[in-house]
């Protein structure tokens, strides 16, 4: 079971391998790919995708000592597998295995933790920067970065930057005509014209012989020879927005052709300045089903394959709350033509495909520029318009600028959906939400949400279109239940309170509202009558209510999922505060001040007892310390 693979410990065992046996090796890598799926959803069609690339990045630098990122780093698993953690693959995006993503405490050949798209050629440049003053220009520096990344605001920042230092860098261009859905924009143009360069054919390199042969003349008219032969160059070169930042643009090649791969980068190795190397791959190459549909493929539920047929090990089950969202998002579009949706690229995910197929001219994926859409949505509301920015909550943190500036400040109706609040599992730190509640409250004129359940997601979007205001509502990656009770009607600031309690009282934020309500019932059974409270709204906070269940309650128990540090128990502490109200009965629950691993998400869940137990517990604990504090020893006699 493969016979080369296994034995590979580090990069530098690939050195004596000729490039059938790196082919062979290149199969097993895909083998374990594929086997992998086969138990959890991972990243697929993009680890597929870079097989050979990898290899050849690998047998041709030393990235024991050269620089070497993986730009986002879904694709990051040939990269382990040649990095010495073949025999532990099979942890991958598992609690205590491996990351999904490059992660430096795993190896020396993973320099930094990323999983957001658009930083590598910044952060290489940097380490090229400081390399060059600590006397290593000898290190080689590779940023490796796809198509769907390119075109992120950050990249050409640091393209403009390298081309001005004329940094000794190289940049692959990873092109696979995909983002996760297909690429969008007019990047997405140029590629697919440079992708039909003759130089792809191996046309071009005959002709390119013949202009470098062309005599140049002494006269007037050299100068026009030397603009036509560049001109035609530059038309055959495509490459022309690499060149005139000041890259040496070199491809389109085939990035599945190891030895192809290897010449070239043989030789741009040698290249001094700064290089793009554009490189040509398929989404899922080498699994027939992936490289077909890659946007399923890219982080597929487990499944088996049954003689070429894909059958996903598990389907179906409650509704998430992203499918509440989406429909509710589709339905305020239907209702309202002034109501638009933009996404970052990550159509799939928020699983717009139906909106964008229903209004293909008020759906706007601008890809991965989060800071382009905020300010995008903001103009759109200048205009009268009422945009949904639907965008993750952990990628939503790079337009912290322009929420501020061209929202808030102008005081727009933008309504941010954001999904992905809370812990997401086996994606890890890089993909938690757990910022946006204190980041978003931050902003004056902006109103913060949270849906309870599932009926809530809509009744609160309807209620932010309604608003001459921004809005943000937040919900997690989860499964979205409904908790049966007289619902009040939304309104701007005012929680639902579900029941009253003499013994204490439970103040939700969010999506553990049945949790919550489960633990109140637990807790009859200790004969503890605790209250809970439906918070509804971060910003601007129910203080009337909340300030007066701690000022009138044993305790308190607030309960978020998101960084405890400014977030929703935060806000309520400072009301208390304001209102002079003694809160040292109120005990918060949420994301303590860590960064918290992958792993299952009911685990983690678990661990910061953001679950019914652990609701219930801490109002068991908290009960005990408040009745012990008035001198009732009833509580303490059992712990
Ligand atoms: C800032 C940011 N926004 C969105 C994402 C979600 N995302 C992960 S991979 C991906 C597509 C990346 O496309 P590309 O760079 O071409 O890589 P490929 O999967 O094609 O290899 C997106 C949108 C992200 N990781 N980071
Ligand atoms: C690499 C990346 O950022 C995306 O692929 C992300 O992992 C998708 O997350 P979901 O699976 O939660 O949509
Ligand atoms: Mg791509």
């Amino acid at each position: 079971m493969h016979q080369i693979l296994s034995k590979i410990e580090s990069p530098a065992d690939l050195s004596g391998l000729s490039n059938d046996q790196l082919e062979q090796l290149a199969d097993e890598i895909r083998d374990v790919l594929c086997s992998l799926v086969a138990t959890r959803t991972a990243h697929f069609a993009s680890n597929l995708g870079v097989v050979e690339l990898s290899i050849a990045l690998h047998r041709t630098f030393d990235f024991s000592r050269d620089r070497l990122i993986w730009d986002t780093g879904h694709q990051i698993y040939p990269h382990k597998l040649l990095t010495g953690r073949y025999d532990e693959f099979g942890t991958i995006r598992t609690a205590g295995g491996l990351m999904g993503y490059p992660n430096p405490a795993e190896s020396d050949y993973d320099l930094f933790v990323t999983g957001h798209a658009g930083s590598s050629v910044s952060t290489m440049l940097g380490l090229r920067s400081g390399d060059d003053l600590q006397g290593e220009k000898d290190r080689h520096a590779v940023a490796v970065i796809g198509d769907g990344a390119f075109p992120s605001g950050i990249v050409f920042e640091a393209l403009n930057n390298a081309g001005g230092m004329n940094a000794n860098l190289l940049v692959i261009l990873n092109d696979n005509k995909m983002s996760i859905c297909p690429r969008v924009g007019g990047v997405a143009d140029y590629f697919d014209r440079l992708r039909m360069n003759p130089f792809y054919t191996g046309v071009k390199s005959e002709v390119l012989k013949i202009l470098n042969h062309v005599p140049l003349l002494g006269d007037p008219t050299e100068r026009l020879l030397a603009q036509c032969k560049e001109a035609v160059k530059a038309g055959l070169h495509g490459g022309m927005l690499f060149e005139e930042l000041g890259f040496s643009y070199i491809g389109p090649i085939d990035g599945h052709n190891i030895g192809l791969l290897r010449k070239y980068l043989e030789m741009v190795k040698t290249l001094p300045g700064p290089v793009l190397l554009h490189v040509v791959t398929e989404k899922g190459h080498g699994y027939q089903p992936a490289a077909a549909d890659p946007v399923f493929f890219h982080t597929p539920p487990a499944f088996i394959d049954d003689n070429g047929t894909v059958v996903p090990k598990k389907s179906g089950g409650a509704k998430a709350y992203t499918n509440y969202a989406r429909d509710a998002i589709a339905a305020e579009m239907r209702k309202s033509d002034s109501v638009t949706v933009l996404t970052a690229a990550m159509c799939q995910g928020t699983k717009m495909e139906p909106v964008r197929d229903e209004f293909p001219h008020r759906f706007f994926d601008v890809g991965i520029c989060e800071s382009h859409a905020v300010a995008f949505a903001a103009g759109q509301a200048k205009t009268g318009l009422r945009p949904i920015v639907n965008i993750y909550s952990t990628f939503l943190q790079r337009s912290f600028d322009q929420i501020f500036q061209e929202v808030a400040l102008q005081d727009l109706p933008v309504v941010f959906t954001m999904d992905r609040a809370g812990l997401t599992a086996a994606d890890g730190p890089t993909h938690h939400g757990a910022y946006d509640i204190g980041y978003m409250r931050l902003f004056p004129n902006m109103i913060v949400m949270a849906p309870g359940d599932a009926e809530e997601v809509g009744e609160m979007l309807a209620f932010a279109l309604e608003q001459d205001h921004p809005s943000a509502i937040r919900y997690p990656k989860t499964n979205a239940e409904t908790v049966v009770r007289d619902r009040t009607p939304m309104e701007l600031g005012k929680a639902e309170v579900l029941s009253t309690g003499s013994d204490g009282a439970i103040v939700c934020f969010g999506a553990q509202l049945a949790d919550a309500q489960r633990a109140v019932e637990l807790l009859k059974n200790d004969g503890l009558n605790v209250g809970l409270i439906n918070a509804r709204f971060c910003k601007p906070i129910d203080r009337e209510t909340i300030v007066g269940a701690v000022k009138n309650s044993p305790f308190v128990v607030t309960v978020e999922e998101g960084a405890l540090m400014t977030g929703f128990g935060s806000a309520v502490l400072e009301a208390c505060a304001d209102e002079g109200v003694d809160a040292s009965r109120v005990k918060r629950l949420g994301i303590p001040d860590t960064f918290i691993d992958h792993g299952d998400r009911e685990e983690r869940l678990a661990e910061i007892f953001l679950t019914t137990e652990g609701i219930a517990q801490t109002c068991r604990e908290m009960a005990a310390k408040t009745s012990a504090l008035h001198g009732d020893d009833s509580m303490t006699a059992g712990l």
